[in-house]
């Protein structure tokens, strides 16, 4: 066997959380971001921080001398630190092209593949600066293995976006001429790369990882030319691979399969002399034969999930680390996790697991943040080196928890399996649209082009300090119920007074829209300090989706009830739709997702009948995250829409024809799910359009879908008033698109982040437009 120079670390994670424990960062850069610390304070503060995070690790069990402690912090968002690297944005405009200021527009925001994180997109045109113009990597690289404190120092792996995953994640800048695409701009990139890497080995650092999550993603990669992704990834890390004194790389393809698209990328990245190749090993398989090149390099093998809580069956992934070598003809064999572990939170060990504030004990022996993912990795290696017997005791624990986890009570529900197993095509199908269109039309009698919002209104400080203050027990539940009970009033009576036709109730109550349903059903848990970074310095807190899921009792009955008692015009039941509520959770690695899913449909579907069986004759069912979940390889896509589609149908299938069904989808391009979209067959839809200048309308009519349609002609994620006369030209674009009867007016999205003003003067106009436009039908 040739032997591997250097060896690549035992074991590694791809990254960390970058928000710090106590959420740090949040809490640095919103106090600069406020004016009330100096750019060298806060700079002070974050070195901190990326020396505490390194030290932690290494305390963990990681190496502090081999390259095994990944350098990933980021300031704000690591797709901006690439194309600050590559002077794309200047390094001194750094939170103005994440936040906007008086001079510029932020960049735009998109999800990172597969993830609920989102990653600002740079903006490449022909003409922008590509060159390295940023040490950052370099200088923090230094601040770790040469610590000014004069702890003890740790040889870390810095991590940076690769060229070819950077340049298919950006977009052609305005001005850009047709045709021209980011990726046109390879040769620059990797000329300035490989001045990062031989920076970043003149000062001494053994490796360097580059992330190439887009070499698996069919979703990022589609428009190109048979061939061409694979000739820019020859290309890439040739050049990179001739770099004169240039670290040894770590090419790391996270997030799926780098095998199974048009060329099979694993063999092009081999063929190469990069020394060491990451798989995904829970979402991707290992090749099935000896991979030409892959003798002279080291496989990574993400066995460890980064992706998801659940503690790893150490023992199986320790076979399976043991056999790759044989199996892919790889010179070695390391483990890490699958992704980096920017998506879980730090450390189980951060709540109380004591059953005080109601969380089940039993989970804390099931889970995995972080930091337990860490110790799984350093297990494993451990293992793969000494042998099995030297890390028994560890294989036999979480052996043992994952024996307790899969009998314990409420993981499987007999009951509740059985009602998911005798779901059929007629529970997820209703009424004949026809039929449906008539009895609501009756039942509700509104006049074309109606009005109504998504959902929220305005959460002032007033409405979180309650819920603040009764989550700390210090408001009484009757009184927190009489505070939401004031605003729903408040709130009817304002959407009265704006002559809106539809109504809702504003959702006050609700911390969060998939949270709040978690709270209330069995199968979940919430957290109370695991925060996932979202974007910047964003943070969000998945619920657990542990057991069976059920409904103990109706969940929002009793706010659309009282909502509908102030006010003669109908109001909305307001739900979160099933695909959202699991693509926002960290959902049971243990059952298949399409069943998962269907356990939540009927819990959803309960409440629809309760809702119906209380006079409802609106229901809203959200899926915002219906584009979220779509598989990045496309042969994976049908599956993935079936399923989805399926759970929404059966939430809502059990609905009376008079009853109105709306969905809401916004964050996305809907190009990949229309179909889908139609499939849902609810009775409106409301989307996501003022940006695209309601381009969707068209694309939904030539895909079939004919059933009420809400383009939303208010983007609610600006500040901005529309005039009447700007929302009135968008709703004459709706009505002239498709048959006008179809066309209701609304927001994008809810105005729970907006201002009452600006809700206020928006709506009026939002009315105006609509009576204007009405009367020219
Ligand atoms: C992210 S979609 C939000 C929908 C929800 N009904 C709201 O208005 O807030
Ligand atoms: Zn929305």
């Amino acid at each position: 066997m040739p032997s591997i120079t250097p060896a690549f670390p035992g074991g590694t994670i791809l990254g960390y959380p970058r928000i710090g424990r106590r959420r740090e960062l949040k809490r640095a850069v919103e106090a600069h971001w406020a004016g009330r610390t100096t750019a060298a304070e806060l700079d002070e503060t974050l070195t901190a921080l990326r020396l505490a995070t390194v030290r932690r690790l290494v305390a963990l069990g990681l190496d502090p001398a081999d390259g095994s402690v990944p350098s990933s912090f980021s300031p704000y968002d690591h797709v901006l630190d690439a194309a600050v690297l590559l002077g794309v944005e200047p390094a001194d405009g750094y939170f103005a092209a994440a936040r906007g200021d008086a001079t510029r527009p932020p960049l735009e925001m998109t999800k990172w593949f597969d993830t609920n994180y989102h990653y600002l997109v740079p903006e490449i045109g022909p003409d922008t600066p590509i060159t390295y113009a940023d040490d950052a990597p370099v200088r923090w690289f230094a601040e770790a293995a040469r610590p000014a404190d004069g702890g003890t120092p740790v040889v870390t792996r810095p991590v940076v976006v690769g060229p070819v995953t950077f340049l298919l994640l950006a977009t052609a800048a305005a001005g850009a001429p047709d045709g021209f695409r980011p990726l046109d701009r390879l040769d620059d990139a990797v000329a300035a790369y490989g001045q990062l890497l031989a920076a970043l080995g003149a000062a001494g650092a053994p490796w360097v990882q580059l992330d190439e999550p887009a070499l698996v993603a069919d979703t990022v990669t589609a428009g190109l030319a048979p061939g061409e992704l694979a000739a820019a990834v020859r290309r890439t890390y040739t050049a990179l691979t001739g770099v004169p004194g240039r670290p040894s790389i770590l090419v790391a393809a996270p997030y799926g399969d780098l095998r199974t698209g048009r060329d099979d990328l694993l063999a092009v990245l081999a063929a190469t002399d990069v020394e060491a190749l990451a798989v995904d090993l829970v979402r991707g398989a290992p090749a099935d034969a000896p991979v030409a090149g892959l003798e002279t390099k080291t496989l990574v093998a993400g066995l460890v999930d980064g992706h998801n809580v659940w503690r790893a069956d150490l023992a199986a992934r320790l076979d399976q680390a043991a056999a790759l070598g044989a199996r892919t003809g790889a010179g070695a064999v390391t483990v890490a996790t699958s992704t980096s572990l920017l998506h879980v939170p730090h450390d189980v060990a951060d709540e109380t697991w004591d059953g005080t504030d109601g969380r089940d004990p039993r989970l804390a022996g099931w889970l995995a943040f972080a930091d337990q993912k860490v110790a799984e990795v350093v297990t494993l290696a451990r293992g793969l080196r000494d042998g099995a017997d030297a890390v028994a005791d560890r294989l036999a624990a979480a052996s043992a928890a994952l024996a307790d986890r899969a009998t314990a009570a409420g993981v499987v529900v007999p009951q509740v399996r059985a009602r998911a197993a005798a779901l059929d095509d007629a529970d997820a199908t209703r009424a004949p649209y026809a039929e449906r269109a008539a009895a609501q039309a009756a039942r509700l009698g509104l006049p074309p082009l109606p009005t109504t919002t998504i959902g929220s209104f305005p959460q002032t400080p007033q409405i979180r300090a309650a819920r603040a203050s009764w989550a700390q027990g210090t408001t009484t539940d009757a009184a927190y119920a009489d505070a939401m009970r004031a605003e729903v009033a408040h709130v009817i009576a304002l959407q009265e007074e704006l002559g809106l036709d539809v109504l809702v109730h504003g959702e006050p109550e609700r911390n969060d829209m998939v949270q709040y349903f978690a709270e209330q059903l069995d199968g979940f848990a919430v957290t109370a300090g695991g925060w996932v970074q979202s974007y910047g310095s964003r943070c969000v807190r998945p619920p657990i989706l542990w057991g069976d899921v059920s409904r103990p009792a109706p969940m929002t009955v009793a706010w659309t009830r009282y909502a509908q008692s102030l006010t003669s015009r109908p109001v909305k039941g307001m739900l979160t739709g099933p695909v959202t509520i699991l693509a926002w959770s960290f959902v049971r690695d243990d059952l298949p997702v399409a069943d998962v899913a269907s356990q939540v449909a009927l819990a959803l579907r309960d409440e629809v009948a309760d809702l119906e069986a209380a006079g409802t004759a609106v229901v809203q069912v959200d899926e915002p995250a219906l584009r979220e979940l779509l598989p990045l390889r496309t042969a994976d896509q049908p599956a993935y829409l079936a399923w989805s589609v399926r759970s929404f149908r059966v939430a809502t299938g059990g609905a009376a024809p008079d009853v109105q069904v709306h969905t809401h989808l916004c964050y996305s391009d809907f190009g990949d799910v229309i179909d889908a979209i139609d499939g849902l067959d609810a009775d409106v839809t409301s989307l996501e359009a003022a940006r695209s200048r309601m381009e969707i309308v068209p694309q939904l009519q030539q895909a079939g879908y004919a059933r009420g349609i809400g383009p939303g002609v208010w983007d609610i994620h600006s500040p901005r008033v529309p005039t009447t006369e700007a929302l009135t030209e968008l709703l004459t674009l709706a009505a002239g698109a498709v048959d006008p009867a179809l066309v209701w007016a609304n927001p994008d999205c809810g105005l729970k982040t907006r201002g009452y003003e600006e809700t206020t003067a928006s709506l009026r106009h939002l009315v105006a437009a609509a009576r204007a436009v009405r009367a020219t039908l």
